[in-house]
């Protein structure tokens, strides 16, 4: 496991969820246990519909369980919290606002100014992006997967704990893809955060988490948690690991044959 994971951070205790309250409606999830470390990368795979994004929503406070606490550090989350940066499948960059302002603006929005310290964060988040040159572009001028990163920089620029990501590469192809995995590796190893991952790659997730999240079909629950013993720094090389193998093959066959997992 990563060094720099603490203790125990984000818990779920026999959560579940149906969305439509009558007490005959199907569960979107159920019987959630689960426990992440502070720091912790973890990724979230299942197939469509299985509650990934709904799992997302509890931690983040957006969607309190119908079932079961979700707690942070102790504390129940009842409620949106501050500590939590989202970054969704599309970054939805203010077009008429440079990299900069755009990065800068939920502080703008949520505390009516932002300080000097804040921008010379925003510039040190730019510069770990390797997005330095481009502070002063427009959103159109940079490619979807710099669009991506400067979504990624402006949620770490509020500094939250936690950072929860909905399949936050899948409209990139697939070389930017994974370049954008190691650069957010590189972003969470100087900033550390506690990142729940969800992806439909399981690639991405091995390559990436330091445990794999295996949800069944609806309603929801965990198939398994798989440790991914794989060194870091994580790279390109990675990949032709034989370990990097038997791990996606575990993924592959709870979510493709799921009667053949023991
Ligand atoms: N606001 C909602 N109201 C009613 N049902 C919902 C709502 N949001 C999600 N659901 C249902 O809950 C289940 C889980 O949805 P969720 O979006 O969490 O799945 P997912 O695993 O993230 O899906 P995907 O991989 O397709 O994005 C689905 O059956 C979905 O139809």
């Amino acid at each position: 496991m990563n060094p720099q994971v603490e203790r125990a951070f984000v818990r779920m205790a026999d959560v579940g969820h149906r969305y439509d309250p009558s007490p005959d409606a199907p569960m979107a999830v159920q019987d959630i246990n689960l426990e992440i470390h502070r720091h912790e990368f973890v990724a979230v795979v299942g197939p469509s519909g299985c509650g990934k994004s709904t799992l997302l929503r509890m931690v983040s406070g957006l969607l309190v369980p119908s079932h079961g606490e979700v707690s942070v550090f102790g504390k129940p989350v009842d409620g949106p919290r501050d500590d939590v940066g989202i970054v969704f499948q599309k970054p939805t960059l203010l077009p008429w606002l440079n990299v900069r302002k755009n990065i800068l603006f939920p502080l703008k929005h949520k505390y009516g100014r932002y300080s000097r310290a804040d921008e010379k964060r925003a510039e040190e988040l730019l510069a770990i992006a390797d997005l330095e040159a481009f502070g002063d572009k427009m959103p159109d001028e940079l490619s979807g997967g710099m669009q991506q990163r400067v979504g990624i920089v402006r949620a770490l620029l509020l500094n939250p704990d936690i950072l929860l990501m909905d399949e936050p590469f899948s409209a990139l192809d697939a070389m930017t893809r994974e370049q954008i995995g190691f650069d957010l590796l590189k972003i969470w190893d100087e900033q550390p955060k506690t990142v729940l991952f969800i992806t439909h790659s399981i690639s991405e997730a091995v390559l990436l988490a330091d445990r794999v999240l295996v949800m069944s079909k609806r309603p929801g629950t965990v198939l398994d948690l798989i440790d991914v013993d794989l060194e870091r720094p994580r790279t390109a090389e990675t990949i032709n690991h034989p370990r990097f193998g038997q791990l996606a093959d575990r993924i592959r066959k709870h979510i493709y044959e799921p009667e053949a997992v023991v």
